[in-house]
């Protein structure tokens, strides 16, 4: 068992500048916990052949590497652009169309029909992440007639954005339906869902996965002004909460997106619920070596707000430097939580918010073996779990040590991926006695010596294997 020396999950997209078996192995040696796969690229063959891939060398390395299908939901993109880039200036006027044309002279396709109603005169309209900026000026059949406010280079493909528009399509699409029908056929359970806004569009996806007998674990995009406003109670239907900030900044005041990250980390880590923070942490490694001061204090920064993981896009998915970005991250996390270490002040106001909150059991005793942790010299704390529950509780502290979840599931291990601190080891069907187990192997690996100190969360022996049933802590003091 080999332990990386930071406890941030990182996640990695992975596009044609990963998916060489060579970049693969490399960017899992970097620390990639997790691989995203974006739906809204690619096709089904060639994510099947990736997914295949990353398992493959996982297995090798012997390594949990989670796979995530990032669904495409109802982003609106425009269509394909002759010439690229269509250089937008200033001033300039540009026509947006429905009509099945290429992009050329100014004017440039839409894949999303209804947008000749969602707009009006004045609204505004964003290209490419925010970089470009039209104002409408009018509707004329299927055209748009618009004034550039903020020119800029116009690719293919890139994303459109209606803040304050109403989007006239539902956020799960029958196109990610048939991504989840795929994802469930190869093995896969972790679903991203783009533009949601309720908690009934993450409850529609899990319900569609029931009918066919699948458990799916849902991480929630959240990427507009409505799911920011509807944060508790998406919160509360969803396994995993990703902050999505490249639409998110176009969606709502960019401004705006540094409290709403600290605002949604804070109360993800008070119920346990992991949470990534995406886009452009270090966006410059795209096409350098180093990032900027600013990228570098972003990542920090993430992890000091609490973050679970940190998520690379382009730099891992088109980028010139994939690996050295990766490892750029590690090292960034490594120095960030060593500095953690040095404050409990997080541990106390968590512990003062859980209180308020109708602790149940398996509350106390992730605060237990918390505070055990600030007092005694505690090597690991090892949790053998079903559903990933009691570890998760455990972590939200931000623990500084490892904790080691053993699970018989390898779907449990790999939703544990993204889980700060928690160390997904996949346990033999034929465990039964996960104290001898764990011992064992930690002492062949030579990660534990006489006299160290452990903890060992155990539930009830049901023999139904149920979750939740944690209620013992076990201190192990090493013969
Ligand atoms: N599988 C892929 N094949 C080709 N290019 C990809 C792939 N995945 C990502 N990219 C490229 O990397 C860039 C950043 O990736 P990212 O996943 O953030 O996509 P995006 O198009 O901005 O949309 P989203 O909002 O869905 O994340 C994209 O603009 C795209 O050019
Ligand atoms: C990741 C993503 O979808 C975004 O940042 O918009
Ligand atoms: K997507
Ligand atoms: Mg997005």
């Amino acid at each position: 068992m080999d332990l990386p020396d930071h406890k941030t999950k990182i996640v990695c997209t992975i596009g044609p500048a990963s998916s060489s078996e060579d970049v693969l192995r490399r960017l899992i040696l970097a620390g990639m916990d997790v691989a995203r796969l974006n739906f809204s690229h690619g096709d089904l063959d060639d994510h099947r052949i990736m997914i295949k891939r990353i398992r493959k060398i996982a297995k090798e390395l012997n390594k949990v590497v989670a796979i995530m299908a990032d669904l495409p939901g109802p982003k609106i993109r425009v269509g394909i652009i002759e010439n690229e880039p269509m250089m937008l200036e200033r001033g300039s006027h540009v026509v947006l169309t429905t009509r099945d044309v290429k992009g050329a002279d100014s004017v440039i396709p839409v894949q999303y029909k209804q947008i000749t109603e969602s707009v009006t005169e004045g609204s505004p309209i964003y290209l490419n992440d925010g970089f470009i900026q039209l104002d409408c000026k009018s509707v004329v059949d299927e055209d748009i007639h618009c004034d550039v406010v903020v020119g800029g280079p116009l690719f293919s493909k890139k994303g459109l954005n209606l803040p304050g528009s109403k989007i006239l399509v539902n956020p799960i699409t029958g196109r990610d339906l048939e991504i989840v029908d795929f994802g469930l056929q190869e093995g896969l359970s972790i679903f991203c869902l783009s533009f949601i806004e309720s908690r009934e569009d993450v409850i529609q996806v899990r319900n569609y996965a029931a009918s066919q007998g699948k458990d799916v674990f849902i991480v929630s995009k959240i990427e507009r002004d409505n799911a920011v406003k509807n944060i508790n109670e998406i919160l509360k239907e969803s396994d995993a909460i990703m902050i999505a900030r490249g639409d998110l900044g176009v969606e709502i005041p960019i401004q705006h997106v540094p409290i709403v990250q600290k605002d949604i980390i804070h109360k993800a880590n008070l119920m346990s619920t992991p949470v990534i923070t995406a886009t452009q942490m270090l966006e410059s490694m795209t096409g350098n070596i180093r990032p900027t001061r600013a990228e570098a204090t972003d990542v920090a920064n993430a992890i000091i707000d609490g973050t679970d993981a940190v998520m690379l896009s382009a730099e891992t998915a088109v980028g010139k430097y994939p690996v050295e970005t990766v490892q750029m991250m590690a090292m960034i996390a490594h120095s960030t939580e060593k500095w953690r270490d040095h404050t409990t002040i997080g541990l106390e106001m968590m512990k003062k918010a859980i209180q308020r909150m109708h602790p149940t059991v398996e509350d106390m005793i992730s605060i237990q073996v918390n505070d055990a942790l600030r007092s005694l010299p505690v090597h690991f704390v090892i949790t053998p779990t079903v559903s990933g529950e009691t570890p998760r509780h455990i972590s939200r502290f931000r623990p500084d040590v490892w904790v080691l979840a053993f699970s018989r599931y390898p779907l449990t291990c790999e939703q544990l991926a993204m889980q700060y601190a928690v160390h997904p080891v996949l346990a033999s069907e034929k465990v039964d006695d996960w104290e001898e187990m764990t011992m064992d192997l930690l002492e062949t690996s030579n990660m534990i010596e006489s006299g160290d100190l452990l903890i060992l969360t155990q539930g009830q022996v049901s023999g139904h294997g149920k979750p939740g049933g944690t209620n013992l802590l076990k201190f192990i003091e090493v013969k």
